[in-house]
């Protein structure tokens, strides 16, 4: 049965899933998932609705109705959350990290899975997260694990929120940053791993476009492995 194809980006925080995957989308002409944005976005509705980030009954109907929209204009994608524009708001460290405490928990995830499994869609997806690869698409036939060391991704991180004009500690930013990778990788549910099958790309050393290449070799290797097998 033909299904669309799906490329997944998985890695923490920082490692440039969302610039890749952005930039591998538009090549393509796919569509884009950035699946960390819709936890965020249920993190700053549990702030707007003063719901604590550990009541999993009181955040379940939250995820199931989230009333979420994300416009895509000629300046990027506009998250548009219960009618406000929340596109800054969602990138704190502070959300962030309250998004990733509720993340860990399954009734949540669960909620969300329907959401996200519908943005497969013709011509093709390129999905960025955590689980994507793992639980979301595991029939994904490329498959990436996008790192780099956690003071790389804070450095990239602080140069990020300066740019944009946020107020920024270097040491905390590392911090929330080690806590956010540990609380990720041992969650019970959906934990921060690699893919049996996906190619582990360390980012540290390399440049963007040198990422890009790296996974565009990937995908023409698969590729052609996959047409290999169904031609013989
Ligand atoms: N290889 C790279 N070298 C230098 N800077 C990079 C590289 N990749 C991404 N960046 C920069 O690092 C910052 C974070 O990248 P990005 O938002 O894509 O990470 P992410 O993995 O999607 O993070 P998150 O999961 O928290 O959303 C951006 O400012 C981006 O331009
Ligand atoms: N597939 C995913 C995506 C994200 N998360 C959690 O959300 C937090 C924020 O994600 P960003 O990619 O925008 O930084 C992240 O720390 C994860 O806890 C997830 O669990 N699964």
């Amino acid at each position: 049965m033909y299904t669309e194809p799906v490329i997944t980006i998985d890695g923490p925080s920082g490692a440039g899933k969302g610039t890749v995957s952005t930039l591998l989308a538009k090549k393509l002409g796919w569509h884009f998932l950035d699946s960390g944005a819709i936890y965020r976005v249920l993190a700053v509705a549990s702030l707007h609705h003063q719901i604590p980030a550990e009541d999993e009954a009181g955040l379940l109907p939250l995820a199931s109705g989230l009333d979420v929209n994300f416009e895509t204009t000629e300046h990027g994608v506009r998250v548009i959350l219960e009618g406000e524009d929340v596109s800054d708001t969602i990138r704190t460290e502070e959300v962030g990290a309250t998004a990733s405490k509720i993340a860990s928990l399954p009734s949540i995830r669960e909620a969300l899975l329907r959401r996200q499994r519908g943005f497969k869609q013709a011509p093709g997806l390129v999905a960025d997260g955590r689980d994507m690869g793992t639980v979301v698409f595991p029939e994904a036939q490329v498959k990436i694990f996008l790192t780099a060391s956690a003071e790389e991704r804070a450095d990239r991180r602080f140069n990020q929120l300066k740019a944009s004009g946020h107020d920024v500690n270097m040491l905390r930013l590392l911090t929330d940053i080690k806590a956010r990778d540990e609380r990720d990788a041992n969650r019970t549910i959906a934990p921060l791993v690699p893919a049996k099958d996906a190619l582990v790309l360390d980012s540290t050393e390399l440049n963007i476009e040198q990422v890009l290449e790296k996974i565009e070799m990937f995908i023409e290797e698969k590729l052609t492995k996959a047409s290999t097998s169904v031609n013989s």
